[in-house]
């Protein structure tokens, strides 16, 4: 398994292996590239069939994370890390301190954060062993009173007004009252993002390969629950993946109906290419490394400081980036991921 000639190696500054014997922890980091900062970004755990599929997942990750973080007006670079394991059964508190050592080994190079398989309690355990790492603590929260250091409210409510912002320019709407949206996976940020919403009066449709957390989403939020595969072909406003990447591809595209496409989840596109056809479709694309920065500027304003309301109004700033973008890919005739590239770029300095 090559590095540098792998497709998704983009000119990447740093991968490195981690492994541990005692603990098997069998992880990657990568840092793609630190020229407005150091690389920031959360830490996956998954069970990849195989080391290729983690390598895969990671690259594209961290590459993500320069153009979010660019995006999003911070000073931090993009990187990534993986852990390859299941994290409903594979988790340990061995496992973890060893992943905090592998991240101090980095000094500073890679500071990571909570992502898709790991969260606070992880966090916790990384950073008795590093400082390097983000979310561990507590914040005073956007509604007053205290929260833990979970980036994933922030992401959710990023979401949400990236949502509105693409209602009021696809559908010309001003509210969301009604607004007929399917959620793909409700775990820390879907649930949230569901929750905003059904605030705002839409209804919602919830798929998850874990029942339990349909059935919350049903209980608590009145949401109606679909298969994982009819989530794709539902007749609503918005579709929005909050689950994997990967999963706007050939198949999926034929079956899609939804005239936006606004979500949490990293690297939705399956290829660069398929943000034509939907284009094509009359579909509106939110690039998801710029509506689903939220997580990101949280982290960046717990090790910056910053009050509460601030970190808000930086959030609620995706929406006029993406207001921006959608305009831009408008009225220039490019995708908005072309439109959200270019702007990353002329910000971190890509040649
Ligand atoms: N947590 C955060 O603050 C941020 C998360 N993201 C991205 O958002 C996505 C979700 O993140 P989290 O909510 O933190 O992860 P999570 O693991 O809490 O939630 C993901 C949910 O998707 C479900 N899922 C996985 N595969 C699925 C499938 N094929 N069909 C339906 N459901 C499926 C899981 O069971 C889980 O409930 C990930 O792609 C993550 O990288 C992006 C920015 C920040
Ligand atoms: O949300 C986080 O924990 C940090 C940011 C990140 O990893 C992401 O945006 O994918």
């Amino acid at each position: 398994m090559s590095v540098f000639s792998h497709v998704e190696f983009d000119g990447h500054e740093q991968v490195v292996y981690g492994h541990d014997k005692a603990s098997g922890l069998k992880a990657i980091i990568a840092i793609h590239n630190t020229n407005l900062g150091p690389a920031l970004g959360g830490c996956r755990m998954w069970p990849y069939a195989n080391d290729e599929q983690a390598l895969r997942d990671v690259l594209r990750l961290s590459r993500g994370m320069t153009y979010k973080s660019a995006l999003a007006n911070l000073p931090l670079g993009g990187g990534k890390a993986v852990i390859i394991g299941d994290p409903h059964t594979g988790k340990s508190e061995a496992l973890f301190q060893a992943m905090g050592d592998f991240v101090d080994s980095l000094c500073g190079r890679y500071i990571t954060a909570a992502d898709s398989g790991t969260g606070v309690a992880e966090m916790q355990i990384m950073a008795e062993r590093s400082r390097h790492v983000a979310g561990a603590g507590q914040r005073e929260a956007f509604d007053g009173g205290i929260r833990n250091g979970d980036p994933s409210p922030s992401t959710a409510y990023g979401v949400f007004i990236g949502i509105q912002v693409a209602v009021k320019h696809r559908l010309r709407r001003d509210d969301l009252r009604g607004l007929k949206v399917a959620i793909q996976g409700v775990g820390q940020v879907g649930f949230s993002l569901a929750r905003h919403l059904k605030e705002a009066g839409a209804e919602l449709w919830v798929t998850d390969i874990v029942d339990a957390n349909v059935r919350r989403a049903v209980e608590q939020l009145g949401a109606k629950a679909v298969s994982q595969n009819d989530i794709y072909g539902l007749d609503v406003d918005v579709f929005a993946p909050c689950a994997m990447g990967g999963i706007i591809n050939l198949q999926t595209l034929e079956a899609l109906r939804a005239p936006i496409i606004a979500g949490a989840a990293n690297n939705q596109l399956a290829d660069a290419q398929l943000a034509e056809e939907l284009v094509r479709n009359g579909c509106l694309y939110a690039p998801d490394y710029a509506i689903n920065a939220g997580g990101i500027i949280d982290v960046y304003f717990e090790r910056s400081g910053g009050s509460a309301a601030e970190l808000k109004a930086h959030i609620e700033g995706i929406g006029n980036t993406l207001r921006q973008i959608f305009v831009r890919a408008e009225q220039e005739g490019r995708t908005t991921t072309a439109v959200a590239d270019r702007l990353a770029e002329e910000r971190f300095g890509a040649k």
